[in-house]
C-alpha cells in the first residue's frame, strides 16, 4: 500500500473464545511486525478463512468500555459478539484495531463522554477537545490483510469511511455486509448522530428495549 512497507506475521496461536452468553469458538490470534503505526493490532482468524474464496472481514475499533465492560453508551460489545459468530460461520478475520475512541484514546473518549453529558453530541465533543470527528487511519489494517494474504474481502460494516479508506489503500472490498444495530435508550442519541454526521448506512434507529 502507498507509503507503507509490508508487514509480516510475527506469531499465530490458537485461542479458545468464550462469551458470557455461552457461545464459544476457536480463533487463531495473529500478531505482526512492521505495522505502520506501531500499535499492537491483532487479527483473529475464525472458521477456515484460507479455504474461503473471499473472507468476511470486520475492522473492529477498540472500545474498552463497550467491548470489555459492557457499556450501554455504544453498541460495540454486541457488534463484536455478532461479528465473531458471523465470521466464524463463513470463514474470515476480525481485525481488532487499537483505535480506542475513534483514535483519540481512552482518556480523551471519557472526557468526550463528560461533554456529551452536558449536551454535546459525539462529534461536537471531539471538536471541543480539539480533535477531528474521527482520527482513525486504516493503513495498518490494510497491511494486516496483505500479510495474511487476503487480497479481496467482504467487509462487515455500516461505516462508509472504512470502505473508502481501505479501497484507497489497495484493498479490494467486494461487498459490504451491514452489521447489526443494537440500540438501547442509552445509546440512541449516539447512534443517530453517526447516521446524521458520517453517513453510516443504518436507518435512524429506535430502541429495542
Ligand atoms: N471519540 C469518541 N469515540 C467513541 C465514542 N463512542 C464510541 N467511540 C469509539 O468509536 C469506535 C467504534 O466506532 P463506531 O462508530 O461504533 O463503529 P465504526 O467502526 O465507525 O463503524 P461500523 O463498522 O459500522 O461499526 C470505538 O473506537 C469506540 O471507542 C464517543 O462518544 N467519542
Ligand atoms: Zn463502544
Amino acid at each position: 500500500m502507498p507509503g507503507a512497507r509490508p508487514a509480516t506475521v510475527r506469531t499465530r496461536v490458537e485461542i479458545p473464545l468464550r462469551f458470557p452468553d455461552g457461545y464459544s469458538v476457536l480463533a487463531d490470534a495473529v500478531t505482526f511486525v512492521d505495522l505502520a503505526d506501531g500499535a499492537e493490532h491483532v487479527a483473529l482468524l475464525l472458521g477456515d478463512p484460507e479455504a474461503t474464496e473471499v473472507p468476511l472481514v470486520r475492522m473492529h475499533s477498540e472500545c474498552l468500555t463497550g467491548d470489555v465492560f459492557g457499556s450501554a453508551r455504544c453498541d460495540c460489545g454486541p457488534q463484536l459478539r455478532e461479528a465473531v459468530e458471523r465470521i466464524a460461520g463463513v470463514g474470515g478475520v476480525l481485525v481488532y484495531l487499537r483505535q480506542e475512541g475513534r483514535g483519540i484514546g481512552l482518556y480523551n473518549k471519557l472526557d468526550a463522554y463528560a461533554l456529551q453529558d452536558q449536551g454535546q453530541d459525539t462529534y461536537e465533543a471531539n471538536r471541543s477537545l480539539g480533535f477531528p470527528d474521527d482520527v482513525r487511519d486504516y493503513t495498518a489494517a490494510a497491511q494486516i490483510l496483505a500479510a495474511l494474504g487476503f487480497t479481496q474481502v467482504d467487509l462487515l460494516t455500516n461505516n462508509p469511511d472504512k470502505v473508502t479508506q481501505l479501497r484507497d489503500l489497495g484493498v479490494a472490498v467486494r461487498t459490504t455486509v451491514p452489521t447489526g444495530v443494537f440500540a438501547t435508550e442509552t445509546n440512541l442519541r449516539y447512534l443517530n448522530a453517526k447516521v446524521e454526521h458520517t453517513g453510516h448506512t443504518i436507518a435512524v434507529v429506535t430502541p429495542v428495549d
